[in-house]
């Protein structure tokens, strides 16, 4: 029988292990990161106080706004305390640091904090899927990069880099291949384990879907400490396929993933900072 200071004892022990365990795979502001001047934050409230874990706001919050006025939600107050355009990592001297569709993109990002856990700030694309101009955007920024660079094999990270990926693989005339969470994929597979803040992660790739000395980019939404990206690019290479870029819609600097990348090069359209 535990005592009352024993059910206690175990009860913070779990709360504290839960949120360091997530604290690995999201920007959380206590355990990883101080965030000093959340300068990438966008706060939305209705009548209602902000969001928190179980009062999740759905609305978009800052689509373009166009001529007609359409896409403006006239209950939504948006309180925006983020540069809009704040791409410090791209790709140095890179043209693209200075067109003008970026800024778009970025504000059509809705940041949640506390979600899933208290701190962190939730970098949440699916708004970005409903402004039709900002996803266009977007796929064409990743195509007018990629289009001449012989790429042949466009690989997708699960979830949310299964969003970006295809359309980016359909117009520059790539295969698409999905690097998946352990045990989805049904045929034989390669598996490529990377390690987490507590215990481990996998990710997985048919064999036979690419073949050595192919060109390959990796997409994926975006990157945090770049684990799931270092684990991608081991992965490909393992059987000899070439990784001429990774490409991320969005990156969070602070958590330094690209240092975790090496020399491989990562591209980027709206970072955090
Ligand atoms: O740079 P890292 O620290 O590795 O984190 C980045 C990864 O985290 C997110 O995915 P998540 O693991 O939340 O999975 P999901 O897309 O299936 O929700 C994001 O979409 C990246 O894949
Ligand atoms: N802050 C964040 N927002 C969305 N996805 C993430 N993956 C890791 N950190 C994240």
């Amino acid at each position: 029988m535990e005592s009352l200071a024993q059910k206690f004892a175990l009860k913070f022990t779990r709360v504290n292990f839960v949120q360091e365990k997530v604290a690995n795979r999201y920007y959380h502001r206590d355990n990883l990161v101080k965030i000093k001047s959340p300068t990438t934050t966008t706060i939305t409230t209705l009548t209602a106080p902000p969001p928190t874990r179980n009062t999740r706001v759905f609305s978009p919050i800052s689509v373009s706004k166009r001529a007609d006025g359409a896409g403006e939600e006239p209950d939504l107050k948006t309180i925006r305390i983020r540069d809009p355009v704040s791409s410090a990592n791209m790709a140095s001297h890179d043209p693209i640091l200075k067109d003008d569709r970026i800024a778009g993109i970025s504000s059509a990002i809705r940041v949640i904090p506390d979600f899933p856990k208290p701190g962190i700030m939730f970098q949440d694309i699916t708004t970005l899927l409903l402004d039709t101009k900002a996803f266009k955007d977007t796929i064409d920024l990743f195509v007018e990069r990629y289009k001449d660079k012989n790429i042949s094999v466009v690989a997708g990270i699960e979830a949310r880099g299964f969003i970006f990926g295809p359309p980016i693989a359909l117009a520059i005339g790539a295969k698409f291949v999905p690097m998946r969470k352990p045990k989805k994929l049904p045929g034989e597979v390669i598996s490529e384990e990377y390690s987490l803040e507590y215990g481990t992660d996998k990710i997985e790739m048919h064999v036979g879907a690419v073949q050595a000395g192919e060109r390959a980019l990796v997409v994926d939404d975006l990157i945090a400490t770049g684990g799931t990206l270092t684990a991608a690019i081991r992965l490909l290479e393992r059987v000899g396929v070439e990784v001429v870029e990774c490409a991320c819609v969005i990156e969070l600097p602070e958590l330094k993933g690209r240092d975790r990348l090496g020399d491989k090069p990562l591209f980027v359209l709206v970072s955090s900072a």
